[in-house]
């Protein structure tokens, strides 16, 4: 089917992409010219494993293609809508002026028989709001929320564990599942569920989905405050609740809490649009406010460690990503921490495998390396704030020979700490200096 992808960033070029590569002839549309040439030349604009071999495989075949002019899109027969939706200028509500344009710009191009697919994430009720200016040119609005995430997008998007389309009880909207179901034949033929609902549930589905992620994340942090207090150990707590299938064993990483362009602004959103529609979300206030203690927690711990005082003090930061696998550094705990302890006067050196270029964009200040040993070099304090791979593998007794003091905070709890305090370093995890921890007489 030829399809127009609206919107180039992280979900679009990705989406683009695969889609071209399921056999569908694709135009990417985006209003950022360099973005554009960047992804008509095949290069990936932000690193994601195995984007750029997907994209350089795609182009090659010519069924897909990246443009900046709308009209490009016009001999698509549906249309997927992939644009941002940020935090809005009150840092709570989404954002919903990307969209809108998007729409606009569409609207003269749509032919009676078109689809309109949405896939950004939008407060429940934005796709109602949409649907008539889309009817009234004869094409059909539906929501088809996506689920992936950073670091896996392209088997999350090839492999997803559920298609979520939302319709409306119309002949169009029947017509509109029915294109999806064909789209994404090949996902369903390996097994992936595809759910039609109403346009509202759509919408639903996906903020309610990442405000489960996010519950699950401030709860065990929320425990791991308690295990630090009570002596007990936060991952094996969460290794014995992982074992009960109602429960599920993901997601229940304590640590520096969870950042990104989209579980905290989406979170905000969704409590900002239960307000609107008058419905109680306070415990997911809550757990955005859990979230947000957790860095701020994570600074005072390092100047606690450091003796009461940071300035003129050497702080390494290993990570500056939200994630691993990613060069996003939007809402990045990561970076966020850096930044607190820069604020108190620490130098601090931050490191990062892929996300240096976009951490210096958004904290000039900070100093940065792309090598690991040299932001150790002669360190006051380590933080591990990014849970990278390479960082899980360095060999403890290596880093203790680069710095003036060996002093980690695990913020992921992540590493060997046995093998890290054997090595001489004074280690400290977020919930795991338990009693298993000073039965080895080693944290204190
Ligand atoms: N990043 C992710 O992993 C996921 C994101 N989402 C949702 O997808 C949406 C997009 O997110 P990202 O890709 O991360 O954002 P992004 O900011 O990386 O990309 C948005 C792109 O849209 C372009 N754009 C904005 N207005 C446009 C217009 N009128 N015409 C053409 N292009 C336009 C921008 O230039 C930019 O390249 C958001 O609603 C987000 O919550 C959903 C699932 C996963
Ligand atoms: O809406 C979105 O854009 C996406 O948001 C998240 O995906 P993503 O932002 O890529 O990242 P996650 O892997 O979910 O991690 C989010 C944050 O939580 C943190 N995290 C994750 C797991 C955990 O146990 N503990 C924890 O602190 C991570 O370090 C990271 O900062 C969701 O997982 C996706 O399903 C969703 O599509």
């Amino acid at each position: 089917m030829r399809l127009s992808v609206i919107g180039c960033g992280y979900l679009g070029t990705v989406h683009a992409a695969a889609m071209a590569s399921l056999g569908h002839d694709v135009v990417g549309i985006d209003h950022d010219l360099t973005r554009v040439h960047e992804l008509t030349a095949g290069r990936a604009p932000f690193f994601e494993p195995g984007l750029q071999q997907l994209l350089t495989d795609t182009l090659t075949t010519g069924r897909l293609r990246f443009s900046n002019d709308i009209a490009d899109a016009a001999s698509a027969r549906l249309h997927f809508l992939c644009v941002g939706t940020p935090s809005a200028a009150d840092g709570a509500s989404a954002e919903l002026g990307f969209l809108r344009t998007a729409v606009s710009s569409l609207l003269p191009l749509l032919k009676p028989g078109d689809f309109v697919v949405g896939k950004s994430t939008v407060p429940v009720g934005t796709a109602s709001d949409l649907a008539a200016q889309i009817s009234a040119a004869g094409a059909t609005l539906a929501w088809n929320p996506e689920f992936l995430r950073e670091g896996h997008a392209i088997a999350d998007t090839l492999h997803p564990d559920r298609i979520v389309v939302g319709v409306e009880d119309t002949v169009g909207g029947v017509l509109a599942a029915e294109a999806l179901h064909d789209i994404y034949a090949p996902c369903i033929a390996e097994g992936a569920p595809i759910i039609v609902t109403d346009l509202a549930t759509a919408e639903l589905a996906k903020g309610a989905a990442n405000a489960f992620l996010a519950t699950k994340i401030s709860f065990m942090n929320m425990m791991a405050d308690i295990a630090d207090a009570a002596g007990a150990d936060v991952t094996g707590l969460a290794q014995i609740l992982g074992h009960d299938p109602r429960i599920g064993s993901r997601y229940l990483g304590a640590g520096i809490g969870y950042g990104g362009g989209c579980l905290p602004k989406d979170l905000r959103a969704f409590v900002a649009r239960a307000g609107e529609l008058g419905a109680d979300a306070e415990m997911l206030r809550q757990v955005n406010l859990v979230n947000a203690r957790r860095r701020t927690a994570a600074a005072q711990r390092l100047v606690e460690l450091l003796d009461g005082a940071v300035e003129g003090r050497r702080v390494a930061v290993l990570g500056a990503a939200f994630k691993p696998d990613s060069d996003d550094v939007r809402d990045s705990p990561a970076l966020d921490i850096a930044s607190q302890l820069g604020s108190l006067g620490a130098r601090v050196v931050v490191t990062d495998p892929s996300a240096i270029e976009n951490a210096r964009a958004k904290a000039p200040r900070l100093e940065y390396t792309a090598s690991w040993t040299e932001a150790l070099r002669g360190a006051d304090a380590v933080l591990l704030a990014t849970d990278w791979s390479e960082y899980k593998r360095i060999d403890p007794a290596r880093a203790a020979a680069l710095v003036a003091r060996p002093l980690i905070v695990d913020g992921r709890n992540c590493l060997d700490w046995e093998a890290w305090i054997a090595a001489g370093w004074q280690y400290t995890g977020i919930g795991v200096r338990g009693p298993f921890a000073t039965a080895h007489g080693q944290f204190e």
